[in-house]
């Protein structure tokens, strides 16, 4: 077990900065996932922390010791990757054991530390399989075990399970809580699935053009994202963006007015240019919203797309009738639109005319120009909550 701290490590190839001046700091024994969009470092820290890669300015420690410059055999790392390399020759025992005879343990050393590992991947029984006699998700935990026998202080995994099916990678996810819960060892890992980040992990970093966006519990990034960027990549669907105008008596966007107490939302002011945010699932018809607690004022829609997915409907809403409907990938540029989730049972139909109003606790204001978030949650005018000043974001 140990901890991981980089310090203002940033990583060059040529004119590309894969990692931009990251420092975190990964506690012994925690679970921290990597995630962001693909080219945004992800991979690199990974290799910089495991000593595949030197970094061209800062310093890699593990434990209390300065890594920077050991080889990677001497980190007390071991690292499983998305491709498995087994050895297709050798069976199951021969491939988990290898780089214990070559750090030439003894024969009853090996054998110990063999069948401990297959326990706790649970392929006792297993061990004269060869590899292709193996399931995916089998030959994966082959490649976990091989890592386990290292006895490593920290588990580097790069999108282990991305080969997987669907089913198989959920029951692989559970294997690797129970994992971690066993071993108590540091886990870093990359995905690109944030299931995975969200279920797994004690904290998730955020990283976007190889800087660190936010690094923080899941449910945090989650509901209280530090800028538009982690807002608009965690959660799936994305979360709604409409820009405006702070004014006296609230925000006015291109197509509706929310009416609260700018002077009661700290870090707001009169005149300032906002990106409101606001995530699906907190957009609400008025008919149903009887019950919520700061209502903002109604907001005259008309439904466009309908996509039932079975447990929720995605609503697609047009605010202004007069705009040209196109579904941009970016929500930035789609601010006649909003997409709102309902319960699959809602009486609801294509181009049907109605009223929404979005959950003032669930609201987000961003600075447009910074992104940095202003506040998560906004008391309408009747309110007395001042909604929650963000919490500062790591650099
Ligand atoms: N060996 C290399 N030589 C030159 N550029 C590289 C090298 N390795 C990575 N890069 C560049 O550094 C940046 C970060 O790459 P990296 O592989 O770390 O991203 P990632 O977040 O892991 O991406 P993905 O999710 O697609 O795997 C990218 O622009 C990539 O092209």
């Amino acid at each position: 077990m140990a901890r991981v701290r980089l310090e203002h490590v940033t990583k060059r190839y040529d004119d590309v900065v894969a990692v931009d001046d990251m420092n975190v700091e990964i506690e012994d024994g925690e679970f921290v996932c990597l995630v962001g969009p693909s080219g945004c470092g992800k991979s690199t820290t990974m290799e910089t922390i495991a000593g595949l890669t030197r970094p061209s300015e800062g310093t890699v420690y593990i434990g209390d010791t300065d890594v920077t410059n050991l080889a990677p055999k001497d980190r007390g790392v071991a690292m499983v990757f998305q491709n498995i390399a087994l050895f297709p020759h050798m069976d199951v025992f021969d491939n988990v054991s290898f780089g214990l005879r070559l750090r030439t343990f003894d024969d009853d050393e090996v054998e110990r530390r063999v069948e401990q590992a297959a326990d706790i991947v649970q392929l006792e029984g297993m061990l004269d399989r060869m590899p292709d006699e193996m399931s995916g998700g089998q030959r994966q935990r082959v490649a976990i075990a091989r890592a386990i026998v290292r006895n490593p202080d920290v588990f580097l995994m790069d999108e282990p399970l991305a080969n997987l099916d669907a089913k198989l990678r959920v029951h692989m996810r559970t294997e690797l809580q129970r994992l971690h819960r066993e071993l108590e060892t540091t886990i870093i890992y990359v995905t690109h699935d944030q299931a995975e980040a969200m279920t797994m992990s004690d904290r998730i970093a955020v990283i976007n053009a190889g800087e660190l966006q936010q690094i923080d519990p899941p449910l945090v990034c989650y509901n209280e994202p530090a800028n538009l960027f982690v807002a608009g990549f965690i959660g799936s669907p994305s979360m709604n963006f409409v820009r405006g105008e702070v004014v006296a008596d609230g925000l006015e966007t291109k197509n509706f007015t929310l009416e609260f107490d700018p002077a009661g939302a700290t870090g707001v002011g009169v005149g300032d240019d906002v990106t409101l945010g606001v995530r699906p699932e907190d957009v609400h018809l008025s008919r149903d919203a009887d019950d919520l607690s700061r209502p903002t004022k109604g907001v005259e829609v008309t439904t466009d797309v309908l996509e039932p997915m079975g447990d929720e409907i995605f609503v697609y809403l047009v605010l202004d009738e007069g705009a040209e409907r196109t579904m941009e990938e970016d929500p930035l540029d789609s601010p006649d639109q909003l997409l709102m989730s309902v319960s699959p049972d809602t009486d609801i139909s294509e181009d049907e005319t109605l009223e929404v109003v979005l959950d003032g606790s669930k609201i987000h204001l961003f600075d447009t120009a910074s992104g940095e978030a202003l506040v998560h949650g906004i008391a309408d005018r009747s309110g007395s909550d001042p909604g929650t000043a963000p919490t500062e974001a790591e650099d």
